[in-house]
């Protein structure tokens, strides 16, 4: 029975992880479309007050969700980091 409830919990992440992934993909692929737009109109890969109102946003969310604000910050540093290095790879293509 409790053997039962981790391994449905176990299928549950699992599924849910690979939603995760999922959705960062798209993420990026919604960063990569921003970043030739950029190039387009020299505008710099970096955009701080932007990047804020993002993790601002996220902070509320996941205040919400019970989720701690240095737990979103990483997370949100994490992603900005990416999208920065998928955005300066276009650049050298
Ligand atoms: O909004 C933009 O300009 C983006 O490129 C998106 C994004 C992000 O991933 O949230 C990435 C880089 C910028 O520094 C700010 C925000």
């Amino acid at each position: 029975q409790q053997q039962d409830t981790l391994s449905a919990n176990r299928a549950k992440i699992n599924q849910l992880d690979k939603e995760i992934v999922h959705l960062l993909g798209e993420r990026m692929e919604a960063a990569r479309a921003i970043g030739i737009y950029k190039q387009a109109h020299h505008m710099e890969v970096l955009q701080s007050n932007r990047f804020n109102e993002v993790l601002q946003k996220a902070i509320e969310a996941g205040k919400a969700e019970g989720l701690s604000e240095e737990f979103i910050r990483s997370l949100y540093e994490a992603i900005h980091k990416e999208s920065i290095r998928q955005q300066e790879a276009l650049k050298k293509q």
